[in-house]
């Protein structure tokens, strides 16, 4: 056979079209590509080294992960954006403020959730969290009224809360205990009550003198672990990106109809009121649900939002006050100054008249508000979130020798936003940007941070629950400061290891003493 004739038969067998086609293909593309560039004077994001189709990366994002550094790798990275490849696919990471800015507010039509929906479907269906475009927008049209009536009312509904959490407390008589995990229970209890109509109380247990068979219905009891199970496999089904579908086994699926058992009997609780009834059920206190079943009729739509909604709201909220309190155990000046601005406000004691914390009154105590914002910067509770460009696009700056110009940004490609790197970043925080000190809040440098400051998201997405998540954590430190004056760190290890799921929490739990 000679050279000619070898050609035409590699040419003509199987593997040689598919060969050629994938040439052609990427020929195609090339020009394509640099015909939009040209079109959006942009340029390549700048690209990094990432070894063998970036196979490597997988290795090392595991490792960080096993150490509870995952949101710590990345954080010191010399440039603002770039582009590096994880397992093959590329990714576009990028910690700049204004690159932010477009992908949530400016350029907010040009970038979808992505997976988000398949991810986390099983549990949450069609919600605010999980859907784009149209749906989302019909969401969000329907949820806001019931936050901005929310946010006023709920500080009453969390003193029973509180006094479970004291019992339990109190139960340790001074010694150490991991606060975390009671933080992460009266969450849960407080936002079932609020959008359920009834908590599932799981901070009731024996070692405080409940006993566990007072239960209305089978399955209140095993909403809040099925919960967090579920949550747990959610969270890997949003790492394994495009395989998610293999994460899928029974404990999940076992788990998601449990926690859809529940939901489902106070939906069709409410579905049987009349709306007279709501509106008469409704004025001993707010309860979402019953708001929303006044707009639809839909026992799908209901069950979905009020998931969404849960899973939106809890685990940030627990996360919070367990950093703030990290932090508060290990700096007793900071402690000091809370507590006198609360005794100050609120007085000492368990005889101090709650009536005088409000919505309003904790809105006014500025070193609690300069604290919180201390602990979500430093410790924002979703560190790191993504995005899907649904067209080819651009972020505003990063690329070129310079890395000032536009950066292409393709249809299809992931961008990572990376909040926390960006709230430790010495350009916008000084050289103590590692440093917890909430008083950097009354300094006129941070009234200039714009994007620089993104714990709630920005733009048309922006967090819906700011300011009911704000109330709710003030309340809860500002009581437990005049229930324990004293406190304590017992944990030696600094800086934190932070265990990142879906949101982030304490690796090993936040062990502290109060009395
Ligand atoms: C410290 C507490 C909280 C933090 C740090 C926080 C942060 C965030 C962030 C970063 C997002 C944007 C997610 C994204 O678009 O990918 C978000 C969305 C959302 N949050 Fe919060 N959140 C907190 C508490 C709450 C609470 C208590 C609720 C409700 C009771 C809530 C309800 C929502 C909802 C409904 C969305 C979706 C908004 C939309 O997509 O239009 N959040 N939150």
């Amino acid at each position: 056979m000679n050279g000619f004739e070898e050609v035409h038969n590699f040419l003509t067998s199987w593997y040689g079209i598919v060969l050629a086609a994938i040439v052609a293909y990427n020929v195609f593309d090339y020009v394509r590509v640099k015909a939009v560039m040209k079109k959006l004077n942009c340029v390549g994001p700048t690209v990094e080294l990432d070894g063998f189709f970036g196979f490597r990366v997988i290795f090392t994002l595991l490792k960080h992960k096993r150490e509870g550094t995952l949101v710590d790798f990345r954080k010191d990275m010399e440039l603002d954006t770039l582009r590096f490849r994880v397992a093959g696919t590329p990714m576009v990471i990028t910690r700049n403020p204004e690159n932010i800015k477009a992908i949530l507010a400016t350029q907010f039509n040009d970038f979808v959730l992505g997976g988000r929906h398949d991810h986390l479907g099983p549990l949450l269906g069609d919600g605010i969290f999980t859907l784009d475009g149209s749906g989302w927008k019909h969401s969000r049209a329907m949820l806001r009224p019931q936050f901005a009536r929310e946010q006023v009312a709920h500080v009453k509904s969390l003193e029973p809360h509180i006094q479970l959490l004291a019992k339990h407390i109190r139960k340790f008589q001074g010694e150490p205990f991991d606060i975390q995990k009671l933080f992460f229970r009266l969450t849960m209890d407080s936002a079932t009550e609020f959008l359920f109509g009834e908590s599932v109380d799981s901070l009731h247990d024996e070692t405080i003198g409940f006993s566990k068979s007072a239960i209305d219905f089978d399955g209140k009891n095993e909403f809040a672990e099925a919960f967090n199970t579920s949550q747990i496999y959610l969270s890997i089904r949003a790492l394994a990106q495009q395989v998610y579908f293999l994460i899928n086994n029974k404990e999940f699926r076992d788990a998601n109809a449990k926690v859809h058992k529940f939901a489902d009997y106070y939906v069709q609780k409410a579905l049987s009121f009349s709306t007279e009834e709501l509106d008469k059920y409704s004025q001993d206190g707010y309860i979402f649900l019953y708001e929303l079943a006044k707009q639809t009729r839909d026992p799908k739509v209901l069950r979905d939002q009020l998931l969404n909604i849960l899973l939106a709201g809890r685990d940030t909220t627990a996360g919070l006050l367990s950093f703030t309190f990290f932090e508060l155990a290990r700096n007793p000046d900071i402690w000091l100054k809370l507590k006198e601005e609360i005794y100050n406000r609120f007085g000492l004691g368990d005889d101090s008249n709650l009536e005088d914390i409000t919505f309003e009154s904790l809105k006014k105590c500025e070193y609690l508000k300069a604290l919180l914002n201390e602990a979500l910067r430093m410790y924002p509770s979703v560190p790191q979130n993504f995005r899907v460009a649904q067209k080819d696009t651009t972020l505003p700056t990063g690329g070129g020798p310079n890395r000032d110009l536009p950066v292409f940004i393709r249809k299809g490609q992931t961008v990572a936003y990376m909040v926390y790197a960006l709230q430790r970043d010495q350009r916008y925080y000084g050289k103590d940007s590692e440093v917890f000190r909430p008083e950097r809040w009354f300094e006129p440098e941070t009234r200039k941070l714009g994007w620089a400051f993104l714990p709630f998201n920005g733009g048309p997405r922006i967090c819906l629950g700011q300011q009911f998540a704000l109330t709710e954590a003030s309340y809860v430190i500002a009581r437990l400061a005049q229930l324990f004056p004293n406190l304590a760190s017992f944990d030696d290890e600094y800086p934190p290891r932070k265990a990142s799921h879906l949101t982030m929490c304490h690796q090993n739990g936040v062990v502290i003493s109060m009395t």
